[in-house]
C-alpha cells in the first residue's frame, strides 16, 4: 500500500525497495513485431539491474512495461509480489520513479515546482512538498536556495539530469525506471554524473532497472547486468564481472568484445592473495588501497612507469602487488570453450 495514500497529509517515513519479477512477459505490437517472448527474471529488491543489448532487441519495450507505459501481450510483472497489470497505472506510476534521456521537465515551472510533482498529485501539504523538494535537490547535489527558482533552460544539462532525479525519487519510489538516462551529456560530465547517481543510490537504495547501449556504463553501474538479444531473448543475467569473466553464450562474448580483459580489470579488487610481501623500500613506489580494481593499480603503475605498486590497508602496508600479476589473470571459461585461444 502507499505510504502516502492520496490526500495523506505528509510525507512518507522512507519506504523500502520492491523487487520485480517478470514471469513470461511477451510483447507483440499491432504489427506483428514481437520485441520481447517469455522474458523471465528477477531483479531483487534494492538491487541496479542493468538492461542491455543491441538497438531493436527490447530494452525500452522491457522497461515500459514495468510500469505500463506498454502493455505486455502476455506473461506477468510483480512488484513486490503484485501483478502490475492488474493495477490502476496511474496510481502505479506514482510509486515508479522513471528518468528518460532528455529528462522532460516541465520547461515553464521552476526546479521546485518540477521535483514537486508527484507528491503533489498525491496531494501532500505544500510545506511538506517544499521541504521534500529542498531535500532531495541537496541530496543531488543542487543548492536549493540557488537553483529551486531557476527554470530547467537555466541549468546545464548535467544539472537538469540531476533534477530529474531528484524528481523521479520525490515521492520515494519502491521502484526506479531509468532509459538511457546518462546519454543527453557529454562524456566528462557522464562520468561524474554516474558517480553521483551511485552515491545517491548507496543512500536511497532503490530497485533501479537501467537502460543503456554503453557496456561501460553497465559494468561501472550495474550489481547485474541482463543482456538481451532480439526478441527480447535473455542470453544472459550476471554480474559484471561473470559477463565479462564468464560470458555465457557466443552472442555475450561477442557483444562484450575483444576488450573484455581489460573491461574485467575494472571490476576485480585487489586482494590480500594477490600481493607479495613489501620490501623495506616502497617510498618510490605508486599506492593504492586494497579493495582498489586492478585497471586503477595498473594505471597508477603505469603513469609512474613502476613494475609495483604498493598496497595500503588503511596505514599498514598490506604487501606489494605487481604489474605481472594483474596482467596474468586467467580466463578459464574462455580457453575451455574457444581452444584456438582467440
Ligand atoms: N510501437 C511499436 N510498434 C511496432 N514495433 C515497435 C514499436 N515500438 C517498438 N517496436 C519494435 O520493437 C522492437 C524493440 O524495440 P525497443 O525500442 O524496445 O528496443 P530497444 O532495445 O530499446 O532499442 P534501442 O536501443 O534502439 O532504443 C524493435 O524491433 C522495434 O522496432
Amino acid at each position: 500500500m502507499d505510504a502516502t495514500p492520496e490526500g495523506g497529509a505528509s510525507a512518507p517515513a522512507d519506504r523500502k525497495a520492491a523487487p520485480i519479477e517478470l514471469r513470461d512477459v511477451r510483447k507483440q505490437y499491432p504489427d506483428g513485431t514481437v520485441a520481447v517472448d517469455k522474458l523471465s527474471l528477477s531483479v531483487n529488491a534494492g538491487e541496479l539491474a542493468v538492461l542491455i543489448g543491441p538497438s531493436g532487441c527490447g530494452k525500452s519495450t522491457v522497461l515500459r512495461m514495468i510500469n505500463r507505459l506498454i502493455e505486455p501481450t502476455a506473461g506477468e510483472i510483480l512488484i513486490d509480489g503484485e501483478d502490475v497489470t492488474g493495477v490502476d497505472a496511474v496510481r502505479l506510476r506514482r510509486r515508479i520513479g522513471y528518468v528518460i534521456q532528455n529528462v522532460g521537465l516541465f520547461p515553464h515551472q521552476t526546479i521546485h515546482t518540477n521535483v514537486g510533482t508527484v507528491p503533489r498529485l498525491l496531494g501532500w501539504p505544500k510545506q511538506a512538498i517544499r521541504a521534500r523538494a529542498d531535500e532531495l535537490l541537496d541530496l543531488v547535489g543542487l543548492d536549493p536556495a540557488r537553483y529551486g527558482k531557476r527554470y530547467p533552460h537555466e541549468l546545464s544539462g548535467g544539472q537538469r539530469q540531476r533534477v530529474g532525479f531528484a524528481r523521479a525519487l520525490a515521492a520515494d519510489p519502491v521502484v526506479l525506471l531509468m532509459d538511457e538516462p546518462f546519454s543527453a551529456v557529454d562524456p566528462i560530465a557522464r562520468s561524474g554524473l554516474q558517480r553521483e547517481f551511485l552515491r545517491l543510490q548507496a543512500e536511497v537504495r532503490k530497485t533501479v532497472v537501467l537502460v543503456t547501449h554503453d557496456l561501460d556504463e553497465a559494468v561501472r553501474m550495474g550489481d547485474r547486468i541482463v543482456v538481451l538479444s532480439q526478441g527480447g531473448h535473455l542470453e544472459q543475467f550476471g554480474t559484471p564481472a561473470q559477463l565479462l569473466g564468464e560470458p555465457a553464450s557466443p552472442f555475450v562474448r561477442e557483444f562484450v568484445g575483444k576488450d573484455r580483459g581489460i573491461r574485467r580489470l575494472a571490476v576485480m579488487p585487489v586482494t590480500e592473495d594477490m600481493l607479495t610481501p613489501a620490501g623495506d623500500v616502497t617510498d618510490q613506489l605508486p599506492a593504492v588501497d586494497l579493495g582498489t580494481s586492478l585497471y586503477d593499480a595498473l594505471a597508477a603503475m603505469l603513469v609512474t612507469n613502476a613494475d609495483y605498486a604498493e598496497v595500503k590497508d588503511g596505514a599498514r602496508t598490506a604487501g606489494l602487488i605487481s604489474r605481472h600479476r594483474i596482467l596474468s589473470i586467467d580466463y578459464p571459461a574462455e580457453q575451455a570453450e574457444d581452444p584456438s585461444g582467440e
